[in-house]
């Protein structure tokens, strides 16, 4: 592979922003890609990728190169290096690479890799939660594939067309997938491809959505007609599966703290061909306590730590905090407490994360379900889904119902 130097710069300056002035990688990525229009697939891949890459493997890069945060330009180049030479690629004579102790890289690295913080690039923190609460052996087999890249997996809109007619449409429009035992409305793409410019995107045809992600709606059992509440609904992944589930028919409200996402979740309802769906933004406790004992179904779909999903957002795991996660528990544990209210007599609630800590997870079921309030509920299943068994993001949910 020869190295182009306009695309390097643009990788130098993605990672900048997101190591240094706190961005989100993907936001960056998104804003670099539109950088210039004559960028062909291959070079947007190599700028998305290469960043990816390099936040990915951060603390890694960083011990072989040497240099420590706050990174200066010189340094961001001496990670890039790292990444380089660890990949075969042989260095342009660019003055940013003069020196390079090419041997001495490949040498570190195999050292490092003796060292399961260094080899997965991860903070001591998160390593020493994880190691504590899944044990050594799992954690070991989660964090490596928590840093391979993810496959790209679709969830057919059901109102619109049928798994094997998408499958025909990608296929003309030069896209091939797959289907997932298991997964009923899911494909899997067999290359990566940038499917949002795609005419079947732009008809709501799919929505991209993991695997694991798409067992959560499942799981709730909704059904055409019924009143739904989806607590923390964001941009709507979630509550655009349970409308076509529905077929339409019913009521979806759903809500979130940030009225900012629920927007999002307005354009998307319309290109998916969704009517069901109304959207309450959560400013007090008001429009909750208003829906007590009113939904036949709701879904909790938990702000977390995100530990399921590093393959996505690789950045999140140096920009969670101790302190924060602590902060999230107590939230979710509240967030139960609150929103299950809602549930009326014979209802189902679904508490979901895409965590694989069991503090997030079953344990915040167990507290709760010994808790006043969880004791109109009865515990029916759940899942533990790990990436390294399942293949794919690391996911928890849980079925209870109310008597
Ligand atoms: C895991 S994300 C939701 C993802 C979404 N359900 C989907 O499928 O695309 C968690 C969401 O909870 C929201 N949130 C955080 N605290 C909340 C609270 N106290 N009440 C309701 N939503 C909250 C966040 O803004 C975020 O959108």
């Amino acid at each position: 592979m020869r190295l182009h130097r306009n695309l390097c710069f643009a990788v130098i300056d993605g990672l900048h922003q997101i190591f240094n002035e706190d961005e989100y990688a993907d936001k960056v990525i998104q804003t670099l890609l539109k950088r210039d229009k004559r960028w062909g697939s291959r070079d947007r891949a190599f700028v998305a990728e290469t960043t990816y890459d390099i936040v990915r493997w951060k603390r890694l890069y960083a011990e072989i190169a040497e240099v420590k945060e706050p990174f200066n330009r010189d340094n961001l180049w001496r990670l890039f290096a790292v990444w380089a030479t660890l990949k075969g690629i042989k260095l342009p004579d660019w003055k940013y690479f003069t020196n390079t102790p090419t041997r001495k890289i490949k040498g570190k690295f195999d050292e490092l890799s003796k060292i399961r913080k260094f080899r997965e690039s991860i903070p001591d923190w998160i390593d020493e939660i994880g190691s504590k609460e899944l044990g050594e052996d799992t954690w070991t087999k989660e964090l490596a594939i928590q840093n391979k890249q993810a496959d790209v997996i679709l969830r057919t809109n059901i109102l619109k067309t049928t798994k094997e007619q998408l499958q025909n449409i990608l296929f003309d429009e030069g896209i091939e997938t797959e289907f997932i035992k298991g997964y009923p409305l899911a494909l899997k793409l067999k290359e990566r491809a940038n499917v949002f410019v795609t005419n079947a995107f732009k008809d709501g045809l799919f929505e991209v959505q993991d695997a694991s992600s798409q067992l959560v709606a499942e799981m709730l059992d909704v059904k055409p007609g019924i009143k739904v509440v989806d607590t923390c609904a964001g941009a709507g992944g979630k509550t655009l599966h349970m409308a076509s589930l529905m077929e339409n028919k019913g009521q979806i409200i759903a809500m979130d703290i940030y009225e900012s996402k629920l927007k999002k979740l307005k354009v998307r309802a319309r290109r998916n061909g969704v009517h069901n769906i109304d959207l309450k933004v959560i400013e007090s406790t008001k429009p909750i306590k208003k829906l007590y004992n009113k939904a036949d179904r709701v879904l909790i779909d938990a702000p977390c730590s995100g530990l399921g999903v590093l393959r996505r957002n690789p950045d999140a795991k140096w920009k969670l905090e101790p302190q924060f996660l602590d902060q999230i528990r107590s939230i979710q544990q509240d967030i139960l407490q609150q929103y299950s209210k809602m549930v009326k007599s014979g209802g189902k609630l679904v508490y979901a994360t895409c965590s694989v800590l069991p503090s997030e997870n079953e344990n915040q079921i167990n507290a709760f379900l010994e808790s006043e309030a969880g004791k109109a509920f009865t515990f029916v299943e759940d899942k533990k889904v790990l990436a390294h068994k399942s293949g794919y993001d690391g996911f928890y949910m849980a079925l209870l119902e109310k008597h």
